[in-house]
């Protein structure tokens, strides 16, 4: 099971969720519970971490003390006594935080590597108070950061992926708590490299975390609990009519999370699916709600073929061109070598079939890497290199889009008659997705007026049963 930063946002949703997890407990099912941090923390913790590289140690000093009264007040809402050792604890792990940061400050330097140490600390300030939540129930629980779990993580500091031999690593480390009636709480987020340093897995990665660890354990089930009903048809902050989705592809899934979904890390599903594990997204505020099931199989009703839009926003589109690539196959490969090897992530590309121009989308906060990495010449020439910044990917998603007619023309027209622009546009051969670049001050308008042209808005009266057991 796994509880992200809302679920772990005091003690209050704390307790909550340590009720969630003992609920299935008392049914005779073995839990690994994994959290992220508690909410915003993260977020904080970059921000210490910046302010220590420019110089403002009071500032980032001022931030840390947030931290502690913020963990304490929890731990103590949560019934640990000042001497208590998770209070200890969570004053060591500050301390050292301290050092960490005091550390960036004097060398002015802040690394990838320095990075992922001082922003694992969430999680693993947060999986004491976890434990802690659990033990007030009634519980038996140990607490472990993500190396101690047995995540062993590549060095790629800030997108880690786990080494094969994790599995059994994981195994090893928690079968015997299990096996002895513990339950077992891991710091998500993070892991840990051969040779001990701390890595993260990418935001939003407690989700990777959780299904890690469940592939390992041979799960029957990864729960991911969260502040919505499950994946839903839009995100609901963006549309009011949003509606969950009964059940989705692993592939569609993974599709909708690249395309911006920020409901789930985009490779969340890997690693269940070659046992075909199942993943449920659930809402915490309506435990009994059945939420998203998430599968191998793709359900489609022939009605929708389209079952969610999504949108990145803060794009770039890079526009490569000059007579140097005219013709010349060579400049694109070394263009897509020269990208491959700085790790950016291409949303959409697109090559004019004269191959006089081609167009690549990336986030914004690579475009300093590509440029870079398209700076030296290609094939013996030099590139022509152009941004268009402010740009935004809208996608459609559903498996039911293989073989339908008329499903690019519907979102074409939608678009047009609410009088946004295509920039871009790509269909992948799987059919699982068409996505759009459009300019960022149309991406709301685009994305509402999407979802209604195809029949997503929820119906106004919902027959779902509301019980908030918090
Ligand atoms: N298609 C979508 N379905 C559900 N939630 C979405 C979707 N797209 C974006 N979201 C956003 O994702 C949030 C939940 O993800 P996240 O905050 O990472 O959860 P947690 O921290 O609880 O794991 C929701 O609050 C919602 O605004
Ligand atoms: N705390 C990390 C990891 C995470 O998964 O968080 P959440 O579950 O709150 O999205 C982040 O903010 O990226």
């Amino acid at each position: 099971m796994k509880f992200g930063g809302t679920n772990m946002g005091d003690a209050a949703a704390i307790r909550h969720s340590a009720y969630l997890s003992q609920r299935s407990s008392k049914e005779g099912v073995k839990v690994v519970v994994v959290v992220s941090a508690m909410a915003g923390v993260t977020n904080q913790l970059l921000g210490i971490a910046e302010a220590a590289e420019k110089g403002d140690i009071a500032l980032a000093n001022d931030q840390i003390a947030g931290l502690r009264t913020r963990h304490f007040t929890a731990a103590q809402d949560l019934g640990a006594a000042p001497d208590s050792g998770v209070v200890r604890e969570i004053r060591e792990l500050l301390e050292t935080l301290r050092q960490a940061v005091y550390g960036v400050y004097l060398l002015r330097e802040l690394t990838p590597r320095s990075r992922d140490l001082i922003v694992a600390f969430g999680e693993r300030l947060s999986a004491p108070l976890m434990a802690l939540g659990l033990s007030s129930l009634g519980a038996r629980a140990h607490h472990l950061t993500g190396g101690q779990a047995g995540i062993v993580t590549d060095s790629h500091f800030g997108s880690a992926r786990p080494l094969s031999t994790a599995a059994g690593r994981i195994r090893d480390r928690l079968s015997g708590l299990l096996d002895a009636g513990l339950t077992p709480v891991i710091a998500g987020f993070m892991g840990e490299t051969e040779k001990g340093a701390i890595t993260t897995l990418g935001r939003g990665g407690t989700d990777f975390s959780a299904t890690i660890v469940g592939a390992a354990l041979h799960a029957d089930e990864v729960w991911a609990w969260k502040d919505v009903d499950g994946v839903m048809s839009a995100d609901p902050r963006s549309v009011m009519g949003a509606q969950n989705i009964a059940q989705l592809s692993y592939g569609e899934v993974m599709e909708l999370a690249y395309f911006g979904a920020k409901v789930l890390h985009p490779l969340a599903v890997t690693p269940l699916q070659e046992a075909g594990i199942p993943l449920r997204v659930k809402s915490a505020a309506d435990p009994d709600f059945a939420g998203t099931l998430v599968t191998s199989e793709a359900q489609t009703d022939g009605q929708h073929p389209v079952k969610a839009v999504t949108a990145i926003r803060g794009v770039s589109i890079i526009n490569v061109s000059g007579a140097g690539i005219l013709g010349v196959p060579d400049v694109v490969a070394d263009l897509f070598a020269a990208l491959a090897r700085e790790n950016i992530t291409l949303l959409m590309v697109s090559q004019s079939s004269s191959m006089s121009n081609v167009s690549l989308v990336i986030l914004g906060s690579d475009e300093e890497h590509t440029l870079a990495a398209l700076t030296p010449p290609m094939g013996g020439r030099h590139l022509q290199v152009d941004v268009q910044r402010g740009v935004a990917v809208l996608a459609i998603v559903g498996a039911g889009m293989r073989g339908t007619k008329g499903v690019s023309a519907k979102l074409f027209s939608a678009l047009a008659n609410a009088d946004i622009n295509i920039l871009m546009i790509s269909q992948g051969s799987s059919e699982l997705n068409i996505s759009v670049a459009i300019e960022g001050a149309d991406v709301e308008h685009a994305t509402r007026t999407v979802h209604s042209a195809f029949g997503l808005d929820a119906e106004p009266v919902t027959d779902k049963p509301v019980t908030d057991t918090r």
